[in-house]
């Protein structure tokens, strides 16, 4: 595919592009839209969609023995448990997992203006700009090209029409995977997620139990036991900032008003596999695996 000439402004010295993105940060916090960062003018989006088509283009198969390369995305509300059946189908099918939220995450680690600009949306529940998080995605793959990467499990992204759009524009998505829980357990999820801050192992401390109904259509029982870290990690867990009860209830009405429509958008073009979460990882895993088609030549590989 051919590239615009505008990559060249897009990839001069990082301070510049920082200020771009700095300035558009900016815009996006003195915002008054309550549904997160308003869009800007085309042609930064443009600039960041060319960045995104050179890092998707194709680069020689790395190692045939790797098979299929698989273009695969994750769908899902917060706590749903994208970041963890992506993980473990990334090993399985030895592509990588790519969550647009762990790039979001290393962000905020680094100092300075943007890290903080970017942190106060992150920490409100707000959506990052579209511009930002392409130029974010497509460092990631561009440095997986050089390190000779084929496919991806992308967790995280897209999350709107936008960047629907977008993708569609560089790539071919084979297959869109999208989670379901029952609302009443993401809130629980979320609030009881730990993360090892040496590690960087998920945990869950939170134990669901919803009760079935007795009528004959009512929903069967859930249950979803915690996973609980081992004696290694027990004393450095820590909780994400954004994982507090009003900050996830945002990020719930944020999924539904911008990311609910991504749904539509793969389901028209007949890429959308909706797979309803039974319970927790020993119930659900076999079974995505089966509706993955995955069961018989992969099971033996599963941890
Ligand atoms: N594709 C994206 N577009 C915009 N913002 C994003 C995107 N991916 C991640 N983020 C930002 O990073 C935060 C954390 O993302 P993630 O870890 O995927 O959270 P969640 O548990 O809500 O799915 C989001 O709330 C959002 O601020």
């Amino acid at each position: 595919m051919a590239v615009s000439h505008r990559l060249f402004k897009l990839f001069s010295p990082l301070t510049a592009q920082k200020n771009t993105l700095s300035s558009l940060l900016i815009r996006s916090l003195s915002s008054s839209s309550p549904h997160g960062p308003s869009l800007d003018p085309e042609i930064d989006l443009k600039e960041a969609a060319a960045e995104l088509e050179k890092s998707t283009s194709l680069s020689p198969s790395p190692s045939p023995s790797k098979g299929r390369n698989f273009h695969w995305v994750f769908l899902g509300c917060p706590g749903v448990g994208k970041g963890t059946y992506a993980s473990r189908l990334s090993t399985l099918l030895g592509v990588p997992h790519i969550a647009t939220g762990d790039l979001v995450r290393e962000e905020l680690s680094s100092s300075g203006l943007l890290a903080s600009q970017l942190k106060e949306l992150v920490n409100h529940g707000k959506l990052v700009p579209d511009e930002f998080i392409i130029s974010l995605l497509s460092k990631r793959l561009e440095a997986g090209k050089e390190k000779g990467e084929s496919g991806y499990i992308l967790d995280g992204f897209p999350r709107t029409v936008t960047q629907a759009e977008i993708l569609e524009g560089v790539t071919n998505i084979d297959l869109v995977i999208n989670l379901k829980l029952r609302e009443e357990a993401l809130l629980a999820k979320c609030l009881g997620r730990r993360i090892c801050s040496e590690c960087g192992a998920n945990y869950n401390v939170a134990c669901i139990d919803i009760k079935g109904g007795d009528d004959e259509d009512a929903s069967p029982r859930m249950y979803m036991p915690p996973l609980l870290p081992p004696p290694n990690c027990e004393s450095k867990l820590i909780t994400r900032a954004d994982d507090t009860e009003e900050v996830v209830k945002e990020r719930l009405r944020v999924y539904h008003k911008m990311t609910q429509p991504v749904e539509e958008f793969y389901r028209k073009r007949g890429k959308l596999l909706e797979f309803e979460l039974p319970g927790g990882i020993p119930q659900s895993w076999p079974k995505l695996l089966r509706a993955l088609h995955l069961e018989d030549d992969k099971q033996s590989a599963i941890a």
